[in-house]
């Protein structure tokens, strides 16, 4: 297994301001180092690349390699103001503009608690923020408006990719009866016991409540909750390959993602997601 790409920027044996701004692959990158957490942040999409909270492994997954431009695959990117493909327009990108484009940082405030951050992106009638807080848990908070004169849709999701030991050795506990849609199949299903996702998986449960990320191979538990107003997404593309991602990256992470399917917004109305996860066991 390869050593996570952002984890170089906490070798030196210097004592390293809590905040400190660097470049990378050609992007801007805020590295975040508490004595609870090790994070990094880049600038574009307000995209939360690496967590680790410390004596601990990495908690998400980030491709090595990133595009000149283009999304970054890694981490937990803001899918907004739509999620998936655009409902109309065929040539717009997958997962909306949020992960394409420069956020502003507000505010970031350190304590004995952790690090918490304040992200803004703002455009034309629209307004999202991205409170992040980051100490021995990770805790997302994503919140949307908008002043157009009309009630206006809006998808979006925390599409969260986990740090695994390997893809053949986990499993998801606590969707045990959850409702759900399979992208793959395209029919709706209803889980029943552990979801393994060994071969590809693409499924849509409505659930409330933490679930259970077990990975036997690193000996490890993540207790992920997406809140109770968002579906689950499970993703992993199986065999299927990622442009700039080799197979035995891939099978380095799952998606479990917090996300809402289009809903209507009206003017001054705000829509919220949160991701938040433990370590459980
Ligand atoms: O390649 P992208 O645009 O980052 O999307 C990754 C995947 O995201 C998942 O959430 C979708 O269910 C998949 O269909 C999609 O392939």
């Amino acid at each position: 297994m390869h050593e996570h790409p952002l984890q170089r920027f906490f070798k030196s044996l210097r004592e390293q301001p809590v905040f400190a701004w660097e470049r990378f692959q050609m992007r801007d990158v805020l590295v975040i180092n508490h004595p609870l957490c090790q994070a990094v942040f880049s600038r574009q999409g307000a995209q939360l690349l690496h967590f680790q909270p410390t004596g601990q492994k990495p908690w998400l997954w980030c491709a090595a390699k990133w595009p000149q431009v283009g999304a970054i695959r890694g981490g937990v990117p803001v899918c907004w103001p739509w999620y998936g493909r655009h409902p109309s327009e065929n040539a717009w990108p997958s997962h909306g503009w949020a992960r394409l484009i420069d956020w502003k940082l507000l505010d970031s405030s350190t304590d004995d608690d952790g690090v918490r951050l304040h992200w803004q992106l703002q455009l034309c009638d629209w307004q999202v923020d991205l409170h992040a807080h980051l100490g021995e848990t990770l805790e997302l908070r994503l919140s949307t408006e908008h002043q157009d004169e009309l009630p206006c849709q809006l998808s979006h999701a925390l599409h969260a990719y986990w740090r695994i030991g390997n893809v053949g050795e986990i499993a998801l506990s606590g969707l045990d009866g959850a409702q759900g849609y399979d992208q793959l199949s395209r029919q709706v299903c209803q889980q029943q016991g552990e979801l393994r996702v060994d071969g590809g998986c693409q499924r849509v449960f409505q659930h409330e409540g933490e679930l259970q990320l077990k990975d036997h191979a690193w000996q490890r538990e993540l207790c992920i909750d997406t809140g109770d107003s968002a579906d689950t997404v499970v993703w992993h593309p199986g065999s299927r390959p990622l442009l700039g991602v080799s197979f035995n990256e891939a099978s380095g992470f799952v998606c479990v993602e917090s996300a809402m399917a289009g809903a209507s917004l009206a003017p001054g109305e705000r829509a919220h997601l949160s991701l938040q996860a433990r370590a459980g066991g």
